[in-house]
Order: C-alpha cells, then structure tokens, then sequence
C-alpha cells in the first residue's frame, strides 16, 4: 500500500513571522524544521517548545523542531519558507542555495523590495538560485504575526505563477485560524506586501503629528491609489491590490499599533531622529529601507507616487515634518484616480 507522507516545510527563520508561518503550517498538518541563526532559539524551540526571543508564551507544536545548520534544514523539504529581512535575502540565500532540492518550492514571505537593484524578493530568490519563477511563491496578507500566535482569524493571498504549486501551498498552512486564498499575480501580491510599509510610515507620522483619522484615511486612500498604479504598470492585476494582500494588509498595518512600519512613523512624526526610532522599534522594519527603492520603481515606470516621494524625502533628512505636509496637500488639484 502507498504510503503518503506530510508535506515538509524548511522555515528559514526564527524571527516574528518566520515563527508564526511554521506554527501555522505545522498546525496545518505540515512537517516543519525552522532554521535559527541563534543555537539558543532552536534549542530552546527543541526542549521547552518556546521561541524564547520573540514568542516566550506561547506553545509551538510537536511537530514543530528547529536547527542552526541550513543542510540539516533543508533535507528533503517540499517547501523553503523564507522570512529574513529582504535587504539580507541576496547574501544569506547565495550560502543557503547548495542545500535546495531540485524539485523545492520557495514561498518568501518578506515584504520588501532590495535596495541596491530594486528587485522583488520573489525576483531577487529566482536570480540567486536559478529557481524558475513557476516555483517561486509569495505568501502575503494582513498577518500581524502577535495575533496569529494568538490563534487569532486571519487571511491571506498566496501567489504562484504554477496556480497547482499555490494550491500546494494553500493545502499546507490551512488551519481553523489561517485562511490562504490561492492566486497567480505574484507582482500584485509581492508589490501590495512591500509598498504598504510605506504609506504604513505615512500614516504612523501623520498620528505621531497628532492628526486624526480623516488625515490617516486619506493617506490609506491614497496610498492605495498609488501602490496600484505602480502595479499595474509592472503588471500586476488591480483586483490584488483591492485584496488581502493590498488593501486588507494596508487596512491592518495601517491601523494596528502592532505594526513595527506604523510605530516607526509614529515615532518620526513625534519629533524623534531616525536613530532614535530605529533604537525604539527594534525588530525588522521595512519600508525604512524600501520607501528609496519604492522610488526608484516609481520613477522608471513613469508613475507619480507623492505619499512615497514625501517619506522617503522625510528619511533622507531632505524635508521637514511641515514641508511633508504642505508638499501633499498644496499639490495643484486633480481628478480622483
Ligand atoms: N512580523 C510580522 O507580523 C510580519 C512580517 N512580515 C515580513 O517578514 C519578514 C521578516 O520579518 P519579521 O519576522 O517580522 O522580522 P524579525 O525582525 O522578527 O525577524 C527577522 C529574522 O531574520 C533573521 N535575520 C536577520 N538578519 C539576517 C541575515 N542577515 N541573515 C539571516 N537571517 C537574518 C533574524 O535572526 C530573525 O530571526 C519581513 O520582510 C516582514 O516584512 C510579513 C508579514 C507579517
Ligand atoms: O506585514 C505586516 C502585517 O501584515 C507586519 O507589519 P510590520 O512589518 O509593520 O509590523
């Protein structure tokens, strides 16, 4: 008789998110090896079935066992989930690539774009490893990870060029809390995740400024306007972006103090310098590092993007909080599109 075996999954890392897709896909049914940098974490995941650096209270599943070492990671795995910050994705994956099964589907899970080139993630793993694009995949949504540790509802897109390999994938972190809808716009998803930390920085600013909602809407509104001209230019589908993966991961970023993006902004709009809201947030945050690259996009599409303009003048250090301001508001009027 046929055996059949679980799906295995290589979670490269233990950080915020790589922690909560490995439970969830354990949760899901899937077999799961999470990669640590640090041999305290993985131990620590190994013996007490805590991630004592990010998740100390909560309990991972049996299922669930961790590593430092890449090859021990990555042996017959289905499924390499990558979750790093996008900016460190070109180098840490060059040493992880040796490791990778022939017939491996890679799902990123960073939402960020490099800064050096401008590439997607999902662009950046397919050149790294010479992985075709057709099993590289991108999970994307409104996934506060606290409240998905929470065992909290929450949705997301998950895109494939190989419509079957997103099918795989949504099979493989389905649970009772986590709800993956399957889709093949890979860009859409990819631009929605990374773009959204940008105008997430905007509207944090413009709470620390003491603004109100109307402001914060506005900015949401508008930012959702330009994130989808951007994508549509490089190809992307405009439904995506109306989705989970663009408005419903913007709703959420934009309104939840849980957003590392949003706090950031915040700190920003209350008078703090870059270092200081950097020492403040800590953990991954990256639309400080996107919002330039954002640009460079917008700029070689020909697509006008102000909220990004702003931010990432803002981060320069080339405008002030008040000449942020007056530069999208005293723009000459247009049409609503
Ligand atoms: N935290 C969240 O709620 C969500 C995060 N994301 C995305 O997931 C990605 C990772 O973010 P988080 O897990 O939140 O960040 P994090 O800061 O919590 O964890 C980052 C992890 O990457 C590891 N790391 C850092 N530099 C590295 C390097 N050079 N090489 C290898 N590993 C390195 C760290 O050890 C850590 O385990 C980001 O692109 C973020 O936008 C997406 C959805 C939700
Ligand atoms: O992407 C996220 C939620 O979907 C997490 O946002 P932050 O990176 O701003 O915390």
């Amino acid at each position: 008789m046929l055996q059949h075996r679980s799906a295995r999954a290589a979670v490269f890392s233990a950080g915020s998110w790589g922690t909560a897709v490995a439970k969830i896909m354990a949760d899901a049914g899937t077999d799961v090896i999470v990669h640590a940098r640090r041999a305290e974490i993985a131990d620590a995941i190994n013996t007490t079935r805590r991630n004592v650096g990010y998740f100390p209270d909560v309990d991972l599943p049996e299922t669930l066992t961790a590593t430092t070492d890449p090859a021990a990671a990555l042996e017959n795995e289905d499924f390499l989930v990558l979750s790093i910050p996008a900016q460190s994705l070109r180098e840490s994956l060059a040493a992880w690539a040796p490791h990778i099964g022939r017939d491996t589907i890679i799902v990123s899970l960073m939402k960020g774009i490099e800064r050096e080139t401008g590439l997607r993630a999902s662009e950046v793993i397919t050149e790294v490893t010479g992985i075709p694009a057709h099993r590289v995949a991108v999970l994307s949504g409104p996934n506060l990870a606290r409240e998905i540790m929470a065992g909290q509802p929450a949705a997301a897109t998950v895109a494939c060029s190989d419509e079957a390999a997103a099918i795989r994938i949504q099979r493989a972190c389905h649970t009772s809390y986590f709800r993956p809808y399957t889709s093949t716009d890979v860009t859409g998803c990819e631009l929605g995740g990374a773009v959204k930390n940008v105008i997430a920085l905007a509207v944090g600013i413009a709470a620390g400024m003491g603004l109100g909602h109307n402001a914060q809407a506005m900015l949401v509104t508008r930012g959702l306007a330009e994130t989808t001209r951007l994508a549509v230019a490089m190809g992307a589908r405009p439904g995506t972006l109306a989705g989970l993966a663009g408005l419903g991961d913007l709703v959420a970023t934009c309104s939840s103090p849980l957003s590392r993006n949003r706090t950031f902004g915040t700190h920003l709009g209350m008078g703090l310098s870059i270092e200081e809201a950097t020492r403040a947030t800590r953990q991954t945050t990256e639309g400080v590092k996107s919002a330039q690259a954002t640009r460079g996009l917008a700029h070689a599409y020909g697509i006008d993007m102000p909220i990004t303009d702003v931010v990432t003048d803002l981060l320069n250090g080339k405008i002030t909080l008040a000449q942020a301001t007056a530069a999208l508001m005293q723009r000459p009027p247009k049409p609503e599109r």
